[in-house]
């Protein structure tokens, strides 16, 4: 199972890019598709995406195409799209049967459904993984050690799918905890850009701290309520990816959080932006999702407030203000 075989990647992204590298280096041929016929030109041609991964030298073994039909071959599929176009992206692969890692981050607008669910109707005959956890993609793609969940229900599945891409520096932790593994990579991209507003507005390092600590809280009450394992939201992809992703600039979503607490407005950080901040998108669907299960939410709901165009200082004194309450 380990041995060569066709990896497709759906997303030329960063993330997408970084993963193709790693399948690469397992030993697989892989076919990424990409939207944009420049990334795809760029890496058949220079072996380097310089719109989204720009730098990295990717392997010869990686060729990108637009055409959907190049994946029919694929052992297996990453999908790699931003959450909220997982779905049309999914259309065009409608009647695979191979096994699909999601390996996005978000919850579907509209339908407030985790991404698994989401690709179960769009594919219903592909058997459906998730991989996630703290993985900058340009650390990724330069071989720094990584360790992240993949997740499916069989449990066959997550260690045959793990066996397939692992690499000394790259470590898939097998999981049957599907809804766990999405939840974490989910919430922690709202729960960062509130962090970044902290740094941004200089409220210190205890602040942040306390931020990651109660924004833990809140990830693990709404991932119980939607079936979640609280070990899994302790792991790699919950309170790993969240501690990575509260701490550095090199986060999409701390940094646009940092740039509103240095007071630019949320809007103008988000207009024709090139990359994704999927917090940004996450944070209201987040919101819903907790309303409808019943779940307090309050740092999610500040972000929601901020990205809305709220001022940040009454935004923070509101969170601060609430009524004392225990721990637990
Ligand atoms: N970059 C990273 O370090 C990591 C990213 N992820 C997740 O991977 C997913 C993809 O993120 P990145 O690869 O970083 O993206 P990116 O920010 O590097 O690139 C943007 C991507 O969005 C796509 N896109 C833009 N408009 C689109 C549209 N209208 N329809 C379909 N696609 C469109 C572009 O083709 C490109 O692939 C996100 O859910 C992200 O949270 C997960 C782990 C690490
Ligand atoms: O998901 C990530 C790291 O695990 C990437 O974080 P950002 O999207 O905030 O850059």
């Amino acid at each position: 199972m380990s041995g060569p075989e066709t990896i497709g990647v759906v997303g030329g992204g960063a993330w997408g890019t970084a993963l193709a590298q790693v399948a690469a280096s397992a030993g697989h041929a892989v076919t990424l598709w990409a939207r944009e016929a420049e990334v795809v030109a760029g890496i058949n041609d220079a072996h380097e995406n310089a719109v989204f991964l720009p730098g990295v030298a990717l392997s010869p073994a990686i060729r990108a195409t637009q055409e959907w039909s190049d994946l029919a071959d694929a052992r297996a599929i990453l999908v790699v799209t931003p959450a909220q176009h997982m779905r049309g992206a999914l259309a065009n692969l409608s009647a695979h049967q191979a096994p699909l890692i999601l390996c996005s981050k978000g919850i579907e607008a509209g339908t407030l459904l985790p991404l698994h669910e989401v690709a179960r109707q769009a594919v219903p005959g592909a058997p459906i993984a998730v991989l996630s956890g703290p993985t900058f993609a340009h650390e990724v793609a330069a071989g720094l050690p990584t360790a992240v969940t993949l997740a499916a229900e069989d449990a066959a599945l997550a260690a045959e799918l793990a066996a397939l891409i692992a690499q000394p520096t790259f470590r898939p932790y097998a999981s049957t905890d599907v809804i766990g593994a999405e939840i974490g990579g989910a919430v922690k991209n709202v729960l960062a850009i509130a962090c970044g507003v902290v740094d941004g507005a200089g409220l210190g390092q205890n602040a942040r701290a306390a931020l990651i600590a109660r924004g833990f809280a809140e990830m693990t009450r709404f991932g119980l309520a939607r079936g979640a394992r609280a070990e899994t939201l302790a792991g790699l992809s919950g309170l790993g990816d969240l501690v990575l992703t509260c701490s550095s600039t090199s986060s999409r979503n701390f940094s646009l959080g940092r740039g509103i607490g240095q007071g630019t407005p949320a809007a103008s950080l988000l207009e024709n932006r090139l990359t994704v901040a999927e917090g940004a998108h996450t944070a209201p669907v987040l919101r819903e999702a907790a309303a409808q299960a019943g779940v307090d939410m309050p740092i999610t709901q500040a972000v929601c407030r901020l990205l809305e165009g709220a001022p940040v200082a009454a935004t923070i004194d509101a969170l601060l203000s609430r009524p004392l309450r225990s721990e637990a």
